[in-house]
């Protein structure tokens, strides 16, 4: 008997964004500059100089955007909200236009079918509440609440779905150890403090949820399974290191209101004391946890390797995309069966799954042919299905990305979208995987 992947009845099918990548007009109707407009208009900072500031044009064409939402039939759709077009200083005072554009998008996507899922933060804090020490000072946490506490007001009740943070591992590793992504920082110092204060201010916007909400709040992490280069003990106390540092670090303060011992092997004397009374603010009831895969690691020792001691192994014969990731659809299974046994049967969504791989242009009018990013998307789907069959608790699946955007620092190359986007005309064009995807959500999953 061949297998059926038909998903189970009410499976939701969705679409990812985020605020900086796609809306461009950053400083539009009264926002303030985030730290990502400061630092993609830093020299040498983004790719080819590519910035935000005009990306999908999406602030001005969210109505024709949410027709392209509808055209394949999605069930929702994960935007995030820029913080600092609501506040443009981070706290008090409140930039009603920004709320009003948030709103407008809102109700085009119900007006249409499509249900709202909010992230609150998706890495673009204001630069007003950088220069007050940003995710170093402890306050984020009471700025955070208020911020959300404003969005909760102006949205809820037609917003059903809320994220607090997207990916605090990254904000962490990215703008505060290695530097790659705002707000540019390197210190092995700065990054744990980072990292605690993120989930103390998730903790505390699900605290003012539960207050005032009437629906369902979250956190989304980004996870990479991490798999021994050999049975030698260095490349599995290695492989141990690497996932802690990246898929525990901050669930677990969330989830289980403490750090895996790890992290203080890591980070040393760099890993501070932190008071037991913060996992009473990180450590929230949630209704459910969005998990982003894309990749897998294959990890092994290296002495040189900072802080971590562990390095990823290419793998060979097998496909990477254009962002240097390996095709390992075998992740994403093991991925949801780590996270129940860790922290048992919280209902999941995936938040973001997807790849980017180079698209021809195409004539006016055709599809984009892109055979490598649709089989990417069946085998994910295929393996996402049978964690279901093993009893995983998966509620829906949203695919990163709606559009071709701005993939931070990377700038426009790296095109994850299921829309093309020619970003000199702004016209968008539909991809082969788009047509699948389409199908996949019509017969919920059938066709795979
Ligand atoms: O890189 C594709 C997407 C980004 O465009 C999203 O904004 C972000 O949420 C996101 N997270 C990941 C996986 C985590 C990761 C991000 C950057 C670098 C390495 C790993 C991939 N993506």
């Amino acid at each position: 008997m061949t297998q059926s992947y038909r998903f189970p009845p009410g499976f939701h099918w969705g679409a990812a964004t985020s605020a900086y990548q796609i809306e461009g007009s950053p400083l539009a109707d009264g926002a303030g500059p985030s730290i990502w407009e400061r630092f993609a208009h830093t020299p040498g900072m983004m790719a080819n100089g590519d910035t935000g500031d005009i990306a999908c044009d999406h602030y001005h064409r969210y109505k024709d955007d949410v027709q392209l939402m509808r055209a394949l039939g999605l069930q929702g759709y994960r935007f995030s909200i820029a913080w600092s077009r609501v506040l443009p200083e981070g706290t008090g005072r409140i930039n009603q236009k920004g709320v009003d554009f948030y709103s407008r998008l809102v109700d085009e996507l119900l007006e249409n079918g499509i249900e709202p899922n909010a992230t609150l933060f998706h890495w673009d804090l204001p630069a007003a509440l950088d220069d007050r020490g940003g995710w170093l000072n402890r306050d984020i946490a009471h700025w955070f609440a208020e911020y959300a506490n404003v969005m909760y007001k102006a949205l809820d009740g037609r917003v059903k779905r809320w994220s607090t943070l997207n990916e605090p591992w990254v904000v962490t590793d990215g703008g505060y150890l290695h530097g790659a992504l705002a707000p540019g920082h390197r210190s092995k110092y700065e990054a744990p403090i980072a990292a605690h204060n993120l989930m103390r201010a998730s903790g505390a916007g699900i605290q003012a949820y539960r207050a005032v909400g009437k629906h369902e709040i979250g956190v989304v992490f980004n996870i990479e399974p991490k798999y021994p280069a050999s049975n030698s003990p260095e490349d599995i106390a290695a492989t141990r290191r690497a996932h802690a540092y990246m898929n525990e670090q901050f669930a677990d303060p969330a989830l289980l209101g403490s750090y895996p011992p790890e992290l203080k092997e890591i980070f040393g004397p760099a890993w501070p004391d932190f008071p037991e009374d913060d996992f009473k603010l990180t450590q929230q009831k949630v209704d459910f946890v969005g998990l982003n895969y894309y990749t897998r690691a294959v990890v092994k020792h290296d002495p040189n390797a900072y802080p971590l001691k562990a390095v990823p192994v290419k793998q060979p014969n097998t496909t990477y995309t254009e962002t240097g990731w390996e095709v390992y659809e075998q992740g994403f299974t093991d991925m949801f069966t780590w996270f129940k046994q860790r922290y048992g049967d919280i209902p999941l969504y995936v938040t973001e799954n997807g790849s980017a791989f180079y698209d021809a242009p195409v004539a006016e009018g055709d599809v984009v042919q892109d055979p490598l990013r649709t089989s990417y998307l069946r085998k994910h789907l295929k393996a996402m299905h049978h964690a279901i069959e093993q009893g995983v608790n998966l509620k829906g699946y949203y695919a990163w990305s709606l559009l071709d955007n701005l993939e931070w620092s990377l700038g426009f190359a790296k095109r994850f979208g299921l829309y093309h986007v020619d970003f000199a005309t702004q016209k968008r064009t539909p991809k082969a995987t788009a047509k699948f995807y389409a199908q996949v959500i019509e017969t919920n999953g059938a066709v795979l």
